[in-house]
Order: structure tokens, then C-alpha cells, then sequence
């Protein structure tokens, strides 16, 4: 995992760095229009707007799942705007981990085996060791063997973090984690998340419709129309909705 830097020395290195980010879907549409934004070590940023405000376009560009009409992406130090396949996936599985709404795990798989998974298809050794530290904290030691039918919707869900977080990649990037999940199992996934970035340095970067799964996000980044309009640091959840309600005024 990313260690912090000591306070003395330069700032770290945002892991993920867009500069005037512009995507035009085909069609036309000008999903991203000049984005720019870092994403810092250790830090837990929530990404909110309106629907079509160009949310999940910015999640795919910084994740080199899509790549930017123009502008820079640099991903772990590599601009990925430009990098094509098969070098493009090869980074995105080196360095970054992804959960899903829909948890995304392979039903045919144990638990165990869905979490070193990733690891196995980027062609690295999977860390055990690690891997049997993270089904400790995501409380599912004993059920290494099941299979994801077999778990509740949050405990496939906590099975998805491990898995994002088994090959220690620079950053993980959620698209609605929580969105499948009812009030009580999103805020469990949710503080489990925060625990990673706290406990463990790791970096998270997350779309949102939910004003209080945002407040658990050191900085909210709120998109409009797909230019950044605003951010705000440790908001509460009223503050997001506030923030929400002027945005689509
Ligand atoms: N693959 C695509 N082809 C064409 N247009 C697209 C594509 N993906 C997104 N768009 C358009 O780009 C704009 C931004 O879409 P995007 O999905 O990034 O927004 P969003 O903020 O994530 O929306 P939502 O909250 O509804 O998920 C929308 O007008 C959408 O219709």
C-alpha cells in the first residue's frame, strides 16, 4: 500500500492526475469538457452530479477503461490518455482495483479464488498473505470456500473490496458501491472502505448518488454539465445535498 509521506518533505504525488480532460462520446455528446483534478495517496474522494453530468465518464477516463478525446491522464506516472491496448490494460491491472454496484464477482468461483483473481490475469504471483489479511478485515475468514450465490448482497460486496484490494493497486475506483445495498449493509461497506484508506493508506475514488455515502469521503468533487463545479473537504451529508439541490436548480 502507498506509505504517507512525511509532512517535512514535498507534497505526494496525486496517484491519478486528469489535465483538461474533454471526452465527446460518439454522437457528440461532450460528456467531459477541460476536467482537471488529482487524486491524492491515501484519500477518499466521492464524485457527485447530476445524472448525465458526466460522472461515470470521468470514472472510466481516469481508470483507462475509456480513453479522453484529449487532454492527460496520468495514472501511477504513466500518461494512459494515449496509451492504447494491449499496454493500457496491462497499467489498468497493475494499478487499479474497481468495485461495482453489481459486485461483478464470478459465481463459479470460491470466494477465495475471486480475490485472486485479478492478480492471476495480470500474470503476477498473488500475496497470500495479504490476501488472507483482507478476508480477515472484511470479516469473512471461515468463508473462503463459499460461493457468491451463497453470501448476502454486503458480504459479496466486501468480497468485491478485498478482491480490488488483493493486488495493492495504486488506487480503487467504486462506481456506486453502495448502491445495491440497503442503508444498514452500504454504511458497514462504507466504513470498511474508510478503514482501508485510514488503516492502510489505500486510495479510493468513488461515483455517487448518495449525499450520505459522500459524507464518508474526505473531499466530494461535484460535476456539472461535465465541467467541476466545486468541491467540498469532510462535508457532512446535509452539506453534499445542499451543494446537490443547487446543482440541479
Ligand atoms: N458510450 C456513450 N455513448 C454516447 N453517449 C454517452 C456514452 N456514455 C455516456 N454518454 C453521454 O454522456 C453524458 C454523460 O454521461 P455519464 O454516464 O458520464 O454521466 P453520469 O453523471 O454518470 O450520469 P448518471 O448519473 O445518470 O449515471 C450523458 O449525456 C450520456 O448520455
Amino acid at each position: 500500500m502507498v506509505l504517507l509521506q512525511d509532512s517535512k518533505q514535498a507534497p505526494p504525488r496525486d496517484v491519478v492526475e486528469l489535465t483538461g480532460v474533454t471526452k465527446v462520446h460518439p454522437g457528440g455528446v461532450r460528456a467531459l469538457d477541460g476536467v482537471s483534478a488529482g487524486f491524492g495517496p491515501g484519500t477518499f474522494t466521492a464524485v457527485m452530479g447530476p445524472s448525465g453530468s458526466g460522472k461515470s465518464t470521468l470514472l472510466h477516463c481516469a481508470a483507462g477503461l475509456d480513453r479522453p478525446t484529449s487532454g492527460r491522464v496520468v495514472l501511477a506516472g504513466q500518461d494512459i490518455a494515449t496509451l492504447r491496448e494491449p499496454k493500457l490494460t496491462a497499467v489498468r491491472r497493475a494499478h487499479v482495483g474497481f468495485v461495482f454496484q453489481s459486485f461483478n464477482l464470478v459465481d463459479a468461483l470460491s470466494v477465495w479464488d475471486n480475490i485472486l483473481l485479478p492478480q492471476q490475469l495480470a500474470g503476477q504471483r498473488p500475496d497470500k498473505k495479504w490476501a488472507r489479511e483482507l478476508v480477515e478485515r472484511v470479516g469473512l475468514a471461515g468463508r473462503e470456500k463459499a460461493r457468491p450465490g451463497q453470501l448476502s448482497g454486503g458480504q459479496q460486496q466486501r468480497v468485491a473490496l478485498a478482491r480490488a484490494l488483493a493486488g495493492r493497486p495504486a488506487v480503487i475506483f467504486g462506481d456506486e458501491p453502495t448502491g445495491a445495498l440497503d442503508l444498514g449493509t452500504g454504511r458497514e461497506v462504507l466504513a470498511l472502505l474508510r478503514r482501508f484508506v485510514d488503516e492502510v493508506g489505500a486510495t479510493f475514488v468513488m461515483v455517487t448518488h448518495d449525499p450520505a455515502a459522500a459524507a464518508w469521503a474526505d473531499r466530494v468533487v461535484f460535476l456539472a454539465d461535465g465541467r467541476l463545479a466545486g468541491e467540498l473537504f469532510a462535508p457532512s451529508a446535509q452539506q453534499v445535498s445542499a451543494r446537490m439541490v443547487e446543482l440541479t436548480r
